[in-house]
């Protein structure tokens, strides 16, 4: 028979004894009742049966996309559960580390349009947690001249009234002596060029969603997501239904979405951050004078390059290859795999090129994963079948500074607001 009393309530909780029934009684019996978001369910006829606790949404996932859906849910009003496979913080997805690069210099005018808002949403993260995550340096493009690439960003630099600078081999040998600037080469400076501190970044975020009432749970894996009008999401230790999930699972995503019915093409990639030391400690003035930059199509050098200037450690600077090779999250670290992209001989020969008072071998390699889609553009969408899923992936090794307005965008997705941007480059129907 069914006995359904109140057994606790407070102003946002409230527990519920109910029959032992399945997870479809449960389901029609939340739908039926009053009961909404927020409210905890427990079946209570058998101590050992689990517990439902109800929310108005679940985000899978509290890296940097994660966390900032989670923020801007909570700001809109709602209650959100953050969930997280790992103990926080933790190394093994995309957003650890300590520095980030954030610019407004893009070739895509979309991008340069949401870094206008983004460069607020930091501002307004730094204000409310009373952290400094940002640092402005500038950031100098270098390319062949006529470079088209380089040439889009120009146009969207002085599109979007950003103030910028070109830079003809002669003024970037002045500028940066210890940077070989080989003949035919230019730059380009976005003077909205700057450092994040990532990992400072990450923390602010999710301790401002706790203070506005948002809830996160980490060392829970989910192990299974059942779709419906209310989804059910079991992790390693619980069960929770809400009636919206956001997936921002970083490089596990396919893993979450197969079990779903959704194959994207996403590959993963493990990527060598490589820090690089002075040849000569203290005889060049290359530690004070490397600028932060991204390098593509330069002579002899196939893939693009980006450096930050020094900051995590001291005395050496950040140089990396903007790719990596094939790699599951879990195998990041095997390093008996034969690597297809020889990234760190390119890296070498780069910086014997083209930074010559550094040493060409890293003095630190540490490892990140990138998870890109085929045209390097983020998915931001609703799953195909089940619209009450929202995915937010691919990040293509360019998500963070963009996270603000992810996480804004992800946050709409999942309660209907109307839609601040136009998603057509992030829908998954382009595939
Ligand atoms: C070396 C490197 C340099 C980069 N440089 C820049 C840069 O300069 N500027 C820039 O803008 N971007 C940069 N990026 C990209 C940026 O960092 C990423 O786009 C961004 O961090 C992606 O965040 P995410 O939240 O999607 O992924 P993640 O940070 O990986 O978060 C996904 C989370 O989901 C969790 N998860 C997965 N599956 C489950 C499950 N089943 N249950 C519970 N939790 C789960 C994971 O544990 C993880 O914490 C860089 C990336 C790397 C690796
Ligand atoms: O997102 C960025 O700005 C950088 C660019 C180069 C590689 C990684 N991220």
């Amino acid at each position: 028979m069914l006995q359904c009393k109140q057994i606790r309530h407070t102003a946002r909780v409230v527990q519920i004894a109910v029959p032992p029934a399945g997870g479809a009684y449960l389901e029609s019996f939340l739908r039926a009742s009053s009961f909404s978001a927020e409210h905890s369910v427990k079946k209570q006829v058998n101590m050992a049966l689990p517990i439902y606790s109800t929310y108005d949404c679940i985000v899978l996932g509290a890296g940097i996309q994660g966390s900032f859906t989670a923020y801007h849910l909570a700001k809109s009003g709602k209650k959100p559960l953050l969930l997280e496979q790992f103990p926080l913080p933790h190394t093994r997805g995309s957003s650890h580390g300590q520095t980030r690069i954030i610019r407004k210099a893009y070739p895509e005018d979309f991008y340069t349009h949401m870094m206008e808002e983004g460069y607020k949403l930091w501002e307004e993260v730094e204000k409310a947690s009373g952290t400094k995550l940002y640092r402005n340096t500038e950031l100098l493009v270098l390319a062949p001249d006529g470079n088209p690439v380089l040439e889009s960003i120009c146009k969207n630099l002085e599109d979007f009234k950003i103030p910028w600078e070109r830079l003809t081999q002669e003024t970037l040998k002045q500028r940066y002596p210890g940077f070989s600037i080989k003949p035919g080469e230019v730059g380009c400076v976005d003077s909205s060029g700057g450092v994040l501190c990532a990992d400072k970044a990450l923390k602010a975020v999710q301790e401002l969603f706790q203070q506005m009432g948002g809830v996160i749970h980490d060392g829970e894996k989910v192990q299974s997501i059942e779709p419906g009008p209310v989804i059910k999401v079991t992790t390693t230790k619980h069960t929770y239904a809400a009636e919206k999930l956001v997936i921002t699972a970083g490089p596990w995503a396919q893993k979450v979405l197969s079990p779903l019915g959704l194959q994207l093409p996403l590959k993963t990639l493990r990527i060598n951050v490589c820090y690089w030391k002075e040849k000569f400690p203290g005889k060049s003035d290359i530690l004070t004078n490397a600028p932060l930059f991204l390098a593509g199509g330069l002579n002899g050098v196939e893939h693009e390059i980006y450096g930050l200037p020094s900051q995590e450690y001291p005395g050496l600077i950040k140089i990396c290859l903007h790719n990596g090779n094939e790699a599951e999250p879990e195998e990041r670290d095997d390093l008996a795999k034969e690597d297809k992209i020889k990234d760190i001989s390119i890296l070498s020969s780069f910086v014997s090129n083209y930074l010559p008072d550094l040493n060409p071998e890293p003095a630190i390699i540490e490892r990140c994963m990138y998870t890109v889609t085929p045209d390097h553009n983020y998915i931001l969408d609703h799953h195909p079948l089940h619209k009450n899923i929202v995915i937010g992936a691919g990040f293509s090794g360019h998500g963070f500074k963009i996270s603000p307005v992810v996480g804004k965008i992800l946050s709409e997705l999942c309660t209907g607001a109307p839609l601040t941007y136009n998603l057509k480059p992030f829908q998954i129907n382009r595939f």
